[in-house]
């Protein structure tokens, strides 16, 4: 059941907390609602729900409006941070007791609420726990219960806010994993609500980016992380390092560093933006840059080597941050205190009008140089 939200205001006295907000919302997919506190997730969730009134604007659900429908009646599956389990009620009684609540007309007989039960203790890999209370669960336990419990009337639609945000970063990691499994095999459609960026990068078919109660931008996660539209998204998914400077001579010039911008009109002020992994490091400056940095911190933890830097003859905002592979690190050996010098491979260009992004992929143009040449 594809969502479609269409020009929705909301303000809670003075403040608003949705601002025009249009977005459609896939069939069968995961939908990520991402942004920082406040900007108005939660929000925007409940008024899908139903949970909460919009001021303007209408909700659809497969081309039907249901903005004047009853929670009750849109057919939704809720799963909160907090586990509302039933505390008096086992894990199967948890389950059931949304079929069991049912209307007389709607409610299936006890042998099939006691079937459908069985087949979701399955669907969420806790059978064996079925008569267990509560308290006798681990976090990641209670929170795959409330997935079934909220699955358990079949809707058409399942809404999750900050569903992991509770449990520590293993089980977090784990129920994410299992949840995209899942999905991947009964394909409802959901829309999830977080402010981690991995989380929604990780586990979304679409990501929606939002701040101060907008839509920032929309996009898969692949798509997003390559071609942020603005500045907030930018900054909002991963690390960026940044030069700040004025482009003079086909460069961007700050203090002793530079970096080659060809085709960039002088006399202006840019920003360049470069994600950990568009950058490489070398003991010397190259032809297209000299970005000299004194190295801070090596972080040996993970896949790969993450080394902090700190700008040296010229200022960033922001620590630098190069990361490299355990074997280019064995093969350069860079130590804490050297200095070294950013070597760009792509970056993201904001000049000051304040239009979208331009790319510049600098291997490109030097490839494109040499066969100039
Ligand atoms: N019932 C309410 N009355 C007054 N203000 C509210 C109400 N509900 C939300 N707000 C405000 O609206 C803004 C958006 O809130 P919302 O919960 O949608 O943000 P969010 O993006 O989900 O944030 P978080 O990640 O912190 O949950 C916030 O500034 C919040 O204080």
């Amino acid at each position: 059941m594809s969502i479609t939200i269409d020009r929705i205001n909301k303000r809670f006295g003075n403040f608003t907390a949705l601002n025009d907000v249009s977005l459609e919302i896939p069939e069968g997919k995961l939908t990520a609602l991402l942004g920082p506190s406040g900007s108005g997730k939660t929000t925007l969730l409940r008024i899908i729900a139903g949970l909460e009134s919009s001021d303007s604007g209408r909700v659809l659900f497969g081309g039907d409006d249901v903005s004047n429908l009853h929670v009750r009646d849109r057919n939704i599956g809720f799963v909160f941070q907090h586990y509302a389990l039933f505390r008096h009620l086992t894990v199967a009684e948890n389950i059931a007791f949304g079929l069991e609540s049912l209307p007389r007309k709607e409610r299936p007989g006890k042998q099939e609420i006691r079937q459908r039960v069985e087949k979701l203790l399955e669907m969420i890999q806790l059978p064996q726990l079925a008569n267990r209370y509560p308290s006798q669960l681990s976090g990641g336990q209670k929170q795959r219960v409330a997935l079934a419990r909220a699955l358990a009337t079949q809707p058409r639609i399942l809404l999750l806010d900050e569903p992991f945000g509770a449990l520590d970063a293993k089980v977090r990691k784990d129920l994410r994993r299992w949840l995209r499994a899942l999905h991947d095999e009964y394909h409802f459609t959901s829309i999830f609500v977080t402010h981690d960026q991995e989380e929604a990068l990780e586990l979304s078919d679409q990501v929606v980016v939002m701040s101060q109660g907008q839509v920032e931008q929309v996009n898969t996660p692949t798509a997003l992380y390559a071609r942020p539209e603005s500045r907030f998204v930018f900054d909002f998914l991963g690390h960026v390092n940044t030069v700040v400077g004025l482009v003079k001579g086909q460069k961007l010039v700050q203090g002793d560093a530079w970096i080659s911008l060809p085709g960039v009109r002088n006399d202006q002020e840019a920003q360049l933006y470069l994600r950990p992994h568009e950058v490489q490091l070398a003991r010397a400056p190259s032809v297209k840059a000299k970005l000299p940095l004194r190295i801070a911190s090596i972080s040996l933890i993970g896949s790969e080597v993450r080394i902090e830097l700190m700008p040296e003859g010229w200022q960033s905002d922001e620590v630098w941050e190069v990361g490299m592979s355990h074997s280019e690190f064995a093969r350069q050996s860079p130590t804490r205190g050297e200095l070294w010098y950013a070597v760009p491979e792509v970056g993201h260009l904001f000049l000051a009008d304040g239009a979208e992004p331009r790319t510049i992929d600098w291997q490109y143009t030097e490839a494109a140089n040499a066969s100039n040449m």
